[in-house]
């Protein structure tokens, strides 16, 4: 039977759910003579025999005289608006976090094995999304922790041989999220016999994935500028999974990605097929409260209430202080004072509105912003002052 080896010098912390897999992979850091670890166990309450569970680790833990570090979840479960499994993996990770900060440990050890990597890949496939990796990684990041998998050569009926043959408790798991439906529907017809020829498959899918991940990253690098992407005619005519990986991408680099995590890829998916198809130079797309904005050749994301329309009347001198609101405003204020003080004036970036009923530089303004292309990013951001009387804008927005 395969077995894993780890660095005795290097320190862990240990996912023990009280399931086989976990306690076959703590049993194995006993076998090895580990010393340097110190275990975790999440307890969700979520099934009635969870209690359970937690006894088995702890009852492990003492046995061998080990450090234990557990959460007792106390949720509502009737309460939860996003899906258990992916409200588990966070709660337990941010709790893997906090533990490792207290230990200065950035290392943990997650008991996947490898029916796990084969039954994840085919499950990649059956949902067709651009996964990261195919199958599952052996070493992957969750903030500052290194997540490792020693286990990913270890097929699942030779963990439960083991156990049995060592007579080591262990929890079986009676819940059946949807998740774990679809899981044990694949896995109800796979048999281990076909492993190898499907791993072959993954081999050859990652590599087709770095090579495509290579050029990824050459487009992203080299039309990326002050956090936008710029979209250039050839990336308009890429297929929709090279555009959603380079936006994956884009997003990661300027720390946005979370926005676009654990949305099942559908908001990222539509982005791409934007870019593709929409021939406007303008739309834009709320994303939490961020707002995603195509502008001419460019996409950048901004907080969502920075592009929300403001307008002020400025009736006398008094009234200045709320052009502050605006980052240009001393350009405004500026503009004012150079046609001395002519109350009243209307200050603002309300674009879809002013653009039809002012004029800027002798011509309307709706056909300067045509003619001169200017950014939506300014026109959002950025403020106009106009005369109430003449409708004349006094700043140029550039
Ligand atoms: N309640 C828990 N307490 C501590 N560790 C856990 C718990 N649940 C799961 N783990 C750890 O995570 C591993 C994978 O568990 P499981 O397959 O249920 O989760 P997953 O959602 O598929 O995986 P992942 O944790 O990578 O997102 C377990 O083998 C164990 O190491």
């Amino acid at each position: 039977m395969n077995k894993f080896k780890l660095n005795k010098d290097t320190s862990y912390l240990v996912a023990v759910s009280g399931g086989p897999d976990s306690m076959f992979m703590l049993n194995s850091l006993i076998e090895q003579e580990l010393t340097n670890f110190v275990v975790c166990h999440v307890n969700y309450n979520f099934r009635k025999d969870s209690n359970n569970d937690f006894k088995i680790v702890k009852k492990f833990c003492e046995k061998y005289n080990l450090k234990l570090e557990f959460l007792n979840v106390d949720q509502d479960y009737s309460e939860l608006k996003e899906n258990f499994e992916s409200w588990a993996r966070k709660t337990r990770y941010d709790f893997f976090v906090k533990i490792g900060n207290k230990y200065g440990i950035k290392n943990i050890l997650v008991a996947h094995n490898r029916n796990d990597f084969v039954e994840t890949y085919l499950l990649q496939k059956e949902r067709k999304n651009y996964a990261k990796y195919y199958g599952l990684n052996k070493v992957s990041k969750y903030k500052e922790m290194n997540i490792i998998r020693p286990m990913l050569n270890i097929l699942k009926s030779e963990i439960l041989h083991y156990l049995q043959q060592q007579e080591i408790e262990f929890a079986i798991d009676s819940t059946n999220t949807d998740i774990k439906y679809k899981r044990n529907e694949i896995r109800a017809s796979l048999k281990e016999e076909d492993f190898a020829s499907i791993e072959n498959e993954i081999k050859i899918k990652n590599q087709e994935l770095n090579k495509l991940n290579l050029e990824v990253d050459w487009y992203v690098n080299n039309n990326m500028s002050a956090e936008e992407l710029v979209i250039t005619k050839n990336f308009k005519d890429e297929n929709l999974e090279f555009i959603q990986r380079c936006v994956y991408k884009w997003l990661e680099i300027i720390k946005k990605d979370h926005l676009v995590q654990n949305r099942s890829n559908k908001t990222v998916f539509e982005i791409a097929k934007n870019i593709k198809t929409s021939h406007k130079v303008f739309w834009s797309m709320n994303i939490e409260n961020y707002c995603l904005v195509k502008d001419y050749e460019n996409i950048f994301i901004i907080k969502a209430d920075l592009t929300y329309p403001k307008s002020f009347e400025i009736k006398t001198k008094e009234d200045l202080y709320k052009i502050e609101e605006f980052i240009n405003w001393l350009d405004i204020f500026n503009a004012i004072k150079k046609n001395k003080e002519k109350y009243p004036y209307v200050v603002t970036n309300d674009y879809t509105k002013y653009k039809f009923e002012t004029y800027t530089l002798g011509k309307k303004t709706n056909r300067y912003f045509i003619d001169k292309k200017i950014r939506y990013k300014n026109r959002m951001l950025k403020a106009v002052v106009y005369s109430k009387r003449t409708k004349k804008i006094l700043n140029n927005i550039k």
